[in-house]
């Protein structure tokens, strides 16, 4: 995917995107960071051609994105977009009427899309959430239908928009490790967030986005140990950076800086690592 001097301005508002030049490579997790109001969203919308540049172009592998519908009915089964708001994908029914709904659509056939609804949920460990009204499920048992509704279209990529947002800690752990799940089983993943902790922990491709521009990418220590590039972005230092300068400092921690607290951990037992 690959964006070219893209601008947007939502009608009769300023400009939300104001040349974004941006190539997603295949095979990294991606973090798309920024403050509220940066433009991630607006920029995730081009990504599955919800919204159109006004001046621009989208690239999608190597073709020129034309919205039409044929170009962006296939277009959206090779990339699908998870919301920051599950309600935002939900239509009515049951679980499983709501995660056929997009294959249904593509016109496969009933066993076919069956196959993929149940696979889609069992993926997502919902399976026995099956024949509940999707509208009186909790926000996490939401999110996971909706990640469920992408996943049975079969896409090459999955971008999440704020993945984490109002989920409580151990929700929010799930969910990530069920986008490392996914990253492995070969799906490209890009998320968009404002968590820093996230981003440094998750990605290991990080674009920083500030007033509708991309301000800086690159790996995550490149980014968080660069102070300039975080004093200008409006961004915090993660914890782990934070903490791994403070130990640094004192000589308790040598080589890289941990990831998580689990790598945290076993780096000071190890001596402080190498
Ligand atoms: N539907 C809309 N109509 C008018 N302006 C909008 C609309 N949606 C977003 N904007 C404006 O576009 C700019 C970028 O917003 P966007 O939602 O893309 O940012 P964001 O980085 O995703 O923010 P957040 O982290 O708060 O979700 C902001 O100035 C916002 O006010």
């Amino acid at each position: 995917m690959e964006l070219i001097d893209v601008y947007y301005a939502y009608p009769g508002s300023v400009w939300a995107l104001k040349g974004v030049n941006l190539r997603l490579e295949k095979g990294k997790k991606v973090a798309i960071l920024g403050p509220n109001g940066a433009g991630k969203s607006t920029l995730l919308f081009h990504f599955i051609g919800l919204l159109k540049p006004k001046k621009g172009a989208v690239y999608y592998e190597g073709s020129k994105v034309e919205y039409t519908k044929a170009f962006l009915k296939t277009w959206r089964q090779k990339v699908g977009l998870v919301f920051q708001d599950p309600d935002a994908q939900m239509f009515a029914g049951s679980v499983f009427q709501e995660v056929s709904f997009g294959p249904m659509n593509l016109g496969l056939q009933e066993d076919e899309v069956r196959n993929r609804v149940l696979k889609a949920l069992e993926t997502m460990g919902i399976d026995e959430l099956k024949y509940r009204p999707a509208h009186f499920l909790s926000y996490g048992q939401k999110k996971k239908v909706a990640i469920a509704s992408v996943l049975a279209m079969n896409p090459d990529a999955l971008v999440f928009d704020e993945p984490t947002a109002y989920l409580d800690p151990r929700s929010s752990a799930e969910l990530v490790e069920m986008m490392e799940k996914l990253y492995r089983l070969g799906k490209q993943i890009v998320i968009s967030t404002h968590d820093v902790d996230l981003a440094f922990s998750f990605a290991d491709w990080i674009v920083v986005m500030k007033d509708g521009k991309v301000l800086a990418q690159g790996n995550p220590l490149e980014i968080f140990t660069d102070d300039e590039l975080i004093g200008e972005s409006g961004l915090e230092k993660p914890f782990m950076v934070k903490i791994g300068d403070l130990l640094k400092k004192r000589g308790l921690l040598k080589g890289s800086f941990p990831r998580d607290f689990k790598q945290l951990a076993s780096m000071l037992e190890s001596d402080g690592g190498d």
